[in-house]
């Protein structure tokens, strides 16, 4: 069965006229995507915990600014239904062995990247199978596809989500909906500065000697990777030409993976 694709946006050039809803848009990679996807021409639902980051990244990009915490599910219900584009970027990291690892946190962490994004996905396919056209873009991590030590929750979180992503790969399909998920190594954010200053206060040594013998060991390329360069390659996922790149998971790791 063939999905008409109905709308301009599926023979667009760019992506004016749509509307885009970005989580954990306040900082780093999320910032990054939704500032490409400003750029591409979307209308841009900017969401975040950080209310003052958010308002002000919304005022840079003039887009729209929600504060919500997304562990809570009355929050994700308050959101635009009417989004042609979602990038599920929120989250956290802790780094603790297993038998030492907060459960609470496991379970606050495992809402925010699995359940959280399965909530967004649900609240915006009705508009996107309406109008046969839309694009999921879930922000996975390297962690999606191989396990670390002391990374239970986020290597769960991440292998969950990428599950999540092919279901709605398979599922959207026929409605001209494509989900993938994007797993990047290590990139230049907050998040990994606080993972730098953690792990050269653990093991006693400087940041740049964790950054050179831990971040970017398995590197080929040894340099950490900007948020933009992540951002690209999700503009390109949510452009013209990408129907039939779907239920895929995009390394951006300079072939950590690759080994
Ligand atoms: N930085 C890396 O090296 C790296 C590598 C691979 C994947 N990732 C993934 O990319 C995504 C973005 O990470 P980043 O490095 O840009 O981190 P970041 O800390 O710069 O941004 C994360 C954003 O999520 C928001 N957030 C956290 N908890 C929230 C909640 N409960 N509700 C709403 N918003 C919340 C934060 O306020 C923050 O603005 C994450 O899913 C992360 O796992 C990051």
């Amino acid at each position: 069965m063939t999905t008409d694709p109905g709308p301009e946006l599926a023979r667009a050039t760019d992506l004016s006229g749509a509307t885009a809803l970005v989580t954990g848009a306040a900082s780093g990679i999320g910032y990054a995507c939704a500032a490409r996807l400003a750029t591409a021409g979307c209308a841009v639902h900017l969401v975040d915990l950080d209310r003052p980051s958010v308002l002000r990244a919304a005022s840079e990009l003039d887009g729209h600014p929600h504060v919500a915490d997304l562990t809570e599910e009355s929050a994700i219900g308050r959101l635009p239904t009417e989004v042609d584009v979602l990038v599920n970027s929120a989250g956290i990291q802790h780094v603790a062995p297993i038998h030492e690892f907060p459960a609470e946190l496991f379970t606050r962490i495992q809402h925010l990247m699995v359940t959280a994004p399965f909530l967004l996905i649900r609240h915006c396919l009705p508009h996107m199978y309406a109008r046969g056209w839309g694009r999921v873009v879930n922000m996975s991590s390297v962690h999606g596809l191989r396990a670390s030590p002391n990374k239970s929750a986020y290597v769960a979180a991440k292998h969950g989500l990428e599950g999540l992503s092919k279901v709605t790969a398979l599922e959207g399909a026929r409605h001209g909906v494509t989900s993938n998920c994007v797993d990047p190594g290590y990139v230049r954010t907050p998040l990994l500065e606080g993972q730098l200053a953690a792990q050269a206060e653990a093991n006693g040594i400087t940041e740049d000697e964790v950054a050179d013998r831990v971040f970017l060991h398995h590197s080929a390329i040894k340099r950490l990777i900007e948020p933009e360069e992540v951002a690209e390659v999700v503009g390109w996922l949510c452009g013209p030409g990408s129907d039939h790149l779907t239920g895929t998971s995009i390394p951006i790791d300079g072939a950590w993976t690759a080994h």
